[in-house]
């Protein structure tokens, strides 16, 4: 199982981050933090003048596909997304699946002005300090990887620290502990974590079920213009877009079609 295979390997490498630097001392470096996380929401809800948000991802590979980007620059991907319209960007910085790295993150900040997602597999408060430190303004949390207690006492801890927080579900049951959580963003993943099968029904299933006033992100496979509009007229707020960005010639083409699919 792959989503169990990343966690370990997370977990095991924590341990060994946790050693070099401790939580205490990774929480003291936070006075000096010149990265206050911003209030995300709004750039994620959809609106009559801005009906499709984009959160645009920095992926330079994956456990399905492997590389999917040679000549991989994160910070002028990142520009190119914050010219052309991303709402937010989706930093991936677990290092051995997806090649990614938490220094992308504070380099992207830097020069950025887009709000930053840490897109990564976080079991422990350890790694919600860390994306404050390297300059997040929110995370991942997903819930098929976590337990019900636990996902609420991250999501509490993140908030706690001022990071908004993206739960992602891929069924009912994580829909439950989603709620249960207190989401108000929640995504709705079409890639199996396990099995890589792409469900592109799975909003249609699940988005009818999401308590009214939540921020709907549905994520992964999005392709085509004719997918967001089908999705926005389901409820979907916002879409999270990885490899189909990294792959064609003009971020900046797409990137405006995407977001003017609605208008
Ligand atoms: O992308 C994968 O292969 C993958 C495999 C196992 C766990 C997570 C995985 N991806 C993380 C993501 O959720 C996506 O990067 C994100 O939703 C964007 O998806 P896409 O537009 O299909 O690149």
């Amino acid at each position: 199982m792959i989503l169990d295979e990343i966690i370990e390997r997370t977990k095991l490498d924590l341990e060994i981050r946790k050693k070099e630097i401790t939580l205490d001392l990774l929480g003291r470096s936070l006075s000096s933090n010149p990265y206050a996380p911003r209030d995300v929401k709004p750039y994620l809800v959809s609106t009559k003048e801005e009906p499709v948000r984009i959160i645009a991802e920095v992926k330079k590979a994956s456990p399905s596909k492997g590389i999917i980007k040679e000549d991989f620059d994160p910070l002028v991907i990142a520009q190119e997304y914050s010219k052309n319209g991303a709402n937010a960007i989706s930093v991936l910085t677990e290092p051995h699946y997806f090649k990614g790295n938490l220094e992308y993150l504070t380099a992207i900040r830097r020069y950025v002005p887009t709000p930053l997602l840490r897109k990564d597999f976080i079991v422990d408060k350890y790694q919600i300090v860390e994306a404050l430190v390297y300059g997040a303004d929110f995370i991942l949390l997903i819930a098929k990887a976590l337990g019900t207690k636990e996902l609420k006492e991250l999501y509490d801890y993140a908030i706690h620290l001022g990071l908004e927080v993206l739960v992602e579900i891929h069924d009912k049951e994580d829909l439950t502990k989603a709620v249960k959580s207190g989401a108000t963003i929640i995504g709705i993943n079409h890639r199996n974590l396990d099995t890589f099968e792409m469900d592109m029904e799975l909003c249609d299933k699940l988005i009818p079920l999401i308590p009214n006033g939540k921020i709907i992100v549905a994520e992964s496979g999005v392709s085509n213009v004719d997918t967001i509009k089908r999705l926005s007229a389901i409820g979907a707020d916002a879409f999270l877009i990885g490899e189909h960005f990294m792959r064609v010639p003009s971020i900046e083409d797409e990137l405006k079609r995407f977001k003017n699919a609605c208008n």
